[in-house]
């Protein structure tokens, strides 16, 4: 037997000896605090004896519980040393680096959760704000849009225009030569519109082929006829497709300004509309 399988077996003797006695003295105690009891009173007071053997059933747990843990940690350590495996400088060293290297290694992984997430977030926020096809505004965009160029025009006391742009015989696009044509055209479309006008302007698409700007700062509603006429010929210029069909669309545009035809979208887009399609049926650009 190893000295250290002594030095524990000892141990834990002590400890079993050391319990017992403890076990002893407690019952003593008890056997000689029950025997006053009735002594002094003459009669058992059963509930006061119940209650106190209870406390000192409880104090011998919770005694019993704290050897027994010290016991338990002294066996860790003693099997520690009986398998030589203390930890040198050198082990805790490379204990301490392999524990740097883990948490750099957790802090990577939560980066690039993180960074994953915000990822996620943004696209989320692009995918409510703006037309999966196209990539312009969605009409949540163009209301938002709409409510800040009101704004600025009312600080600048500037008048701005809303036009609605309508292709026309598209659906003649799709029937022909298939969706996926009709989806090229609307992209083409979108990146003519988008190019037509300035950064801070907005081009939205709020349905199958239909098109709204917010065209900012008029000063000068006769500008808006060169940006309506430089439109329509973008629009009416034809769209060589990836197929190689060459598509020739008709397009139709309706102007309101804000805030001589009205202040809120709603208003204007009706204004626009009603022209967007005089301008349809006279088969003519005539900007109202
Ligand atoms: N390819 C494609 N077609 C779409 C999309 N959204 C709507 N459409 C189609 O667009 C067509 C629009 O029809 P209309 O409003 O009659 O268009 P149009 O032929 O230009 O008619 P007018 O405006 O009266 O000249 C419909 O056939 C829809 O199915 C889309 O995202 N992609």
């Amino acid at each position: 037997m190893s000295w250290i399988e002594e030095q524990h077996l000892s141990s834990s003797n002590r400890h079993q000896r050391w319990w017992l006695g403890l076990s002893i003295a407690l019952l003593s105690g008890l056997v000689i605090f029950v025997s006053t009891i009735v002594a002094v009173t003459g009669q058992p007071m059963a509930a006061l004896l119940t209650v106190c053997s209870m406390v000192l059933i409880g104090i011998s747990f919770v005694l019993y519980r704290r050897l027994h843990l010290a016991r338990l940690q002294r066996e860790e350590v003693l099997a520690l040393l009986s398998r030589k495996q203390w930890p040198t400088c050198e082990g805790l060293c490379h204990l301490e680096s392999s524990l740097a290297k883990c948490a750099a290694r957790r802090i990577q992984v939560l980066q690039a959760e993180i960074a994953d997430l915000q990822d996620r977030e943004q696209r989320l926020k692009v995918q409510a704000h703006h037309d999966g096809l196209t990539g312009l505004a969605n009409r949540f965009l163009l209301t938002d849009r709409f409510q800040f160029t009101v704004e600025r025009a009312k600080r600048s006391g500037q008048s701005f225009a809303l036009l609605m742009v309508d292709l026309n015989d598209f659906k003649a696009i799709n029937d022909h030569h298939g969706h996926v044509a009709g989806d090229e055209v609307l992209v083409v479309t979108a990146q003519r519109l988008s190019s037509a006008v300035r950064a801070s302007d907005t081009v939205a698409r709020i349905g199958g082929d239909e098109f709204v700007l917010i065209i900012e700062s008029i000063e000068d509603p006769q500008e808006m006829l060169h940006i309506g006429e430089k439109l329509f010929d973008m629009l009416t210029d034809p769209i060589t497709l990836n197929t190689g069909v060459v598509a020739k669309l008709g397009a139709s545009i309706g102007l309101a300004l804000y805030p001589d035809d009205g202040a809120s979208l709603n208003d204007l887009l009706n204004v626009a509309d009603q022209a967007m399609y005089e301008c349809k049926s006279t088969g003519s650009m005539s900007l109202q």
